[in-house]
C-alpha cells in the first residue's frame, strides 16, 4: 500500500459513521452508514492493508434540538449545527492523530463538519467535491432551505453570516476547491461560482475531455505541485441514477461506474488524500435491488479511493 504522504505508519483509517438526515427532508439517508458498514466495508479496507478503527456509529439523537424553528430560510439549523460541529471535532481529532477520517453519511451538510476538521488540522488542504450539485447556496440564495445544499458556502465564508454556524471553519479559499460531475446547479449558485472564480468540471466537461483529463486538470487547479493535502467529498448522486439509484436528489446524465471509480483511483495515486466523505446513500429509496446496488457502489468507491486497484 503506497497510501498517503501525510500519514504516519501504521496507516490507519478512522471510520466516522454519521446516521444523520437533518440537512434535507427525505427520511432514510440516516440509514446509509449502517448499511454500508453491514455490507462489509471495514473488512474490505483491512484486506487492502489498512488498520481500521471504528467506534460505532455516532448517536445524534441526544443532541437533536427539540425546538428548532427555521432561522431565515434554513431548516433544522440548530440540529444541523450541533451535529456537524460534533463531527468537525471528531474528524479533527482523528486527523491530528495521523489517521485518515472516513466519514460515512448521512446527508452532505455533514461536510461542513468534516472539512472544518480537515482544515483545522491541515490549513492548506484542498477539497475535491464530486457531486451532481454544487451545494454552495448561501442562507440568502437557497430555495429549499435544506442545509445539505449549502455546506460549501459556509466553508468559504460566503453570504450573510448565521451566528448559529459561526464555529464553521470558513478559511477555505475559493481556489482550493474544485468540482467534478455538476449538472443541477441553481441560478444563484451559478452566480456564486462565477463571482468567486470557482473551478468546476460539469458533466459537459467530462463528456468533452474525458474523465482522465478532467481529473488531471482538477488536480492542476487545486494542487499544481502535487503537494497539498486533499479532502475528497463524494456525494453518491454524482453517479448516474442507473448506477446509484438510492439517493435523495438523483439527476440523470451522471458519471458512469468507471468514471466515478477512476476519480477515486486517481486521487489515491497522488498519495495526498487525508480525508474522505461518502454521502447521500439513502437505503429507504427505490427497490431492494437498487439499494443493494447503491450500497455496493458506495463501498467500491471508498475502496478505490483507499488503494484498491484493478490489477
Ligand atoms: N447534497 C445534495 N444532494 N444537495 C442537493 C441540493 C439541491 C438544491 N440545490 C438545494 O439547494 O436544495
Ligand atoms: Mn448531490
Ligand atoms: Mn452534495
Amino acid at each position: 500500500m503506497s497510501a498517503c504522504k501525510f500519514l504516519p505508519d501504521p496507516k490507519t483509517i478512522a471510520v466516522v459513521g454519521c446516521p444523520f438526515s437533518g440537512g434535507q427532508p427525505r427520511v432514510g439517508v440516516d440509514k446509509g452508514p449502517i448499511h454500508i458498514v453491514e455490507a462489509g466495508l471495514l473488512t474490505q479496507l483491512k484486506e487492502l492493508g489498512w488498520n481500521v478503527q471504528f467506534d460505532g456509529h455516532h448517536q445524534f439523537e441526544e443532541i437533536s434540538a427539540a425546538n428548532d424553528p427555521p432561522i431565515g430560510k434554513l431548516k433544522n439549523p440548530r440540529f444541523v449545527s450541533k451535529v456537524t460541529k460534533a463531527v468537525a471535532q471528531v474528524v479533527g481529532d482523528h486527523a491530528k492523530k495521523g489517521k485518515l477520517p472516513l466519514t460515512i453519511g448521512g446527508d452532505h451538510s455533514l461536510a461542513m463538519g468534516t472539512i472544518s476538521g480537515t482544515l483545522d488540522t491541515y490549513p492548506d488542504a484542498c477539497v475535491i467535491w464530486i457531486d451532481a450539485h454544487a451545494d454552495i447556496n448561501t442562507s440568502d440564495t437557497t430555495d429549499t432551505g435544506n442545509i445539505h445544499g449549502m455546506p460549501v458556502s459556509f466553508l468559504l465564508g460566503l453570504g450573510s453570516k448565521v451566528p448559529e454556524f459561526s464555529w464553521v471553519k470558513s478559511s477555505l479559499r475559493p481556489d482550493r476547491i474544485v468540482y467534478i460531475g455538476l449538472r443541477d446547479v441553481d441560478a444563484g449558485e451559478k452566480r456564486i461560482l462565477k463571482e468567486n472564480n470557482i473551478k468546476a468540471f460539469s458533466m459537459h466537461e467530462v463528456d468533452k475531455y474525458g474523465i482522465g483529463k478532467v481529473v488531471e486538470m482538477a488536480l492542476d487547479h487545486v494542487t499544481p505541485n502535487r503537494d497539498r493535502p486533499i479532502h475528497l467529498s463524494f456525494d453518491v448522486d454524482a453517479l448516474d441514477p442507473t448506477v446509484a439509484p438510492s439517493t435523495g436528489t438523483p439527476v440523470r446524465g451522471g458519471l458512469t461506474f468507471r468514471e466515478g471509480h477512476y476519480i477515486c483511483e486517481a486521487i489515491y495515486e497522488t498519495g495526498l488524500l487525508v480525508a474522505l466523505d461518502l454521502m447521500e446513500v439513502n437505503p429507504s429509496l427505490e427497490d431492494e435491488a437498487s439499494v443493494k446496488q447503491t450500497v455496493a457502489v458506495g463501498c467500491s468507491l471508498v475502496r478505490s479511493a483507499l488503494g484498491e486497484t484493478l490489477l
